[in-house]
């Protein structure tokens, strides 16, 4: 294994598997493999990158923190030689967040003192300029990422942001010096570094911005960012010689979908409400879930007498209902109870033969993905075709073919879930 990534949540490591995994042409990507948190086991002797996705995007820091350096143990002990730390190209967290805990933890545990951070995902509209964040044309804040159930962001200026997150310098690489070629391949780790502990938050504004970065970066162990961070990378290690990887997921004889739907982002409404003109879909009432009057079970009815029809279920509401039942009855308290719905329903749709599962949210992804994986005693998932930029298809590595896609909540055309389906059949 050359490049091991913590992914702090599950849909943010598909869409970094993904980067992995494709590469850019004309070498293409890394043999990459997808995990469940920490594996028990190695790693195949063929994989060349590793994503391991946890569940610490929302976790108190000090969880957040034992995790990933688990997960860093795990990696180094593969043979990495290059670690990211991947968090959203929307840079959730809040400010007593752990993604500056995070970073200082992973780069002492690697003796780094100067480290990248550079969400942009540019194919998702993610750019960083003036150490600005902006969605499209919107900045992060005037987004509806402000909104956002667990961590509202609600300052665009992502040093500004980190700074309260830690003690560690944070300064700032202009897109412009980039562009200028100030920064030579391999001269960052070397001539930059200081012995003073930085955070370097770079701007980027296009891919190009994204492999140059990558390529001088190549000498640096830890880099932190969105999965855009990633691009320019497998292009060093074929660049030293490393042969092109075989790849083959191949989908055949799959079974029916379902699609569960727990992000309140912008997009995710959208793509229910597109789902909905052709599709049966139910929306979960949250407080019947919360009193137990409605469990998987009914889930799971609706699902099998639709279950030719690519049927849709969803908690998703607009923020201020979503604001309104988090008062009621607390965030934590309303978060559990769903996502632990959207678990149970999952596998119990798994053992009724459904293969093909779309699930649309971070944390949402996170609870079902575990689920599914341990429910199959897989740890291992492999990278399949690209569904919408960041949205590969998982390959649940069991004797049955088991299909999963997960979609961060404001990622996917408005057609996605349909098209999720679809391509995981081999029919679209
Ligand atoms: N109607 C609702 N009311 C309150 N909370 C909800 C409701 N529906 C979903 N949630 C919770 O809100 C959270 C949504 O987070 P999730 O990460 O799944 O989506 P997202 O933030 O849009 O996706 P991403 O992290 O990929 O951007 C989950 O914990 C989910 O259980
Ligand atoms: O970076 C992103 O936007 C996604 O991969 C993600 O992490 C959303 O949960």
């Amino acid at each position: 294994m050359l490049i091991g990534v913590i992914a702090d949540d599950f849909t943010g490591a598909s869409d970094i598997a993904n980067t992995l995994s494709k590469g850019v042409a004309p070498e293409g990507g890394l043999l990459t493999a997808q995990y469940c948190g920490v594996p028990a086991t190695s790693a195949n002797s063929d994989i060349q990158a590793g994503v391991i996705a946890l569940k610490s995007r929302t976790s108190p820091v000090n969880d957040a923190i034992s995790e990933s350096l688990a997960a860093l143990d795990w990696l180094l002990s593969q043979g990495c030689s290059q670690i990211i730390f991947k968090y959203c190209s929307t840079f959730d967290s809040t400010p007593t967040g752990n993604i500056g805990p995070v970073a200082e933890a992973l780069a002492i545990a690697m003796d780094e003192n100067n480290v990248l951070v550079c969400p942009a995902f540019p194919g998702a509209g993610r750019t960083v300029y003036q150490g600005h964040l902006f969605v499209h044309d919107r900045l992060l804040n005037e987004s509806g990422m402000q909104h956002h159930p667990l961590t509202p962001m609600t300052d665009p200026d992502i040093r500004r942001w980190l700074q309260k997150q830690t003690a560690w310098r944070v300064s700032h690489l202009p897109v412009g010096e980039l562009h200028e070629g100030r920064f030579a391949p391999r001269s960052i780790s070397s001539d930059t570094q200081t012995t003073e502990k930085t955070f370097l938050v770079a701007d980027a504004i296009s891919d190009n911005d994204l492999i140059a970065l990558g390529a001088a970066f190549q000498g640096a162990r830890l880099l932190t960012g969105g999965s855009g961070i990633a691009m320019g990378l497998p292009r060093n290690f074929f660049k030293k010689g490393l042969p092109q990887p075989t790849k083959s997921t191949v989908l055949s004889n799959m079974g029916d979908g379902a699609i569960l739907a727990g992000s309140c982002s912008g997009a995710t409404r959208q793509q229910i409400e597109a789902h909905a003109e052709n599709h049966p879909v139910l929306d979960i009432d949250v407080p019947s879930v919360l009193s137990g009057s409605l469990d998987s079970a009914a889930l799971v009815e609706f699902f099998t007498k639709h279950r030719q029809d690519a049927p849709l279920v969803y908690s998703s509401s607009a923020p201020e209902i979503v604001a309104q039942i988090q008062e009621d009855y607390g965030v934590a308290r309303v978060a559990e109870a769903l996502e632990q719905l959207f678990a149970e329903t999952a596998t119990k749709l798994i053992d009724l033969g459904f293969t093909r599962i779309v699930v649309a949210g971070g944390e949402t992804s996170g609870s079902v993905a575990k689920a599914l994986c341990h429910h199959s005693s897989v740890e291992a998932m492999h990278i399949g075709i690209e569904i919408d930029p960041g949205v590969p298809i998982l390959h649940l590595d069991t004797s049955k073919p088991i299909c999963l896609a997960l979609k961060s909540g404001n990622f996917g055309a408005r057609n996605f879930f349909k098209k999720a389906l679809d391509m995981m059949k081999g029919t679209a």
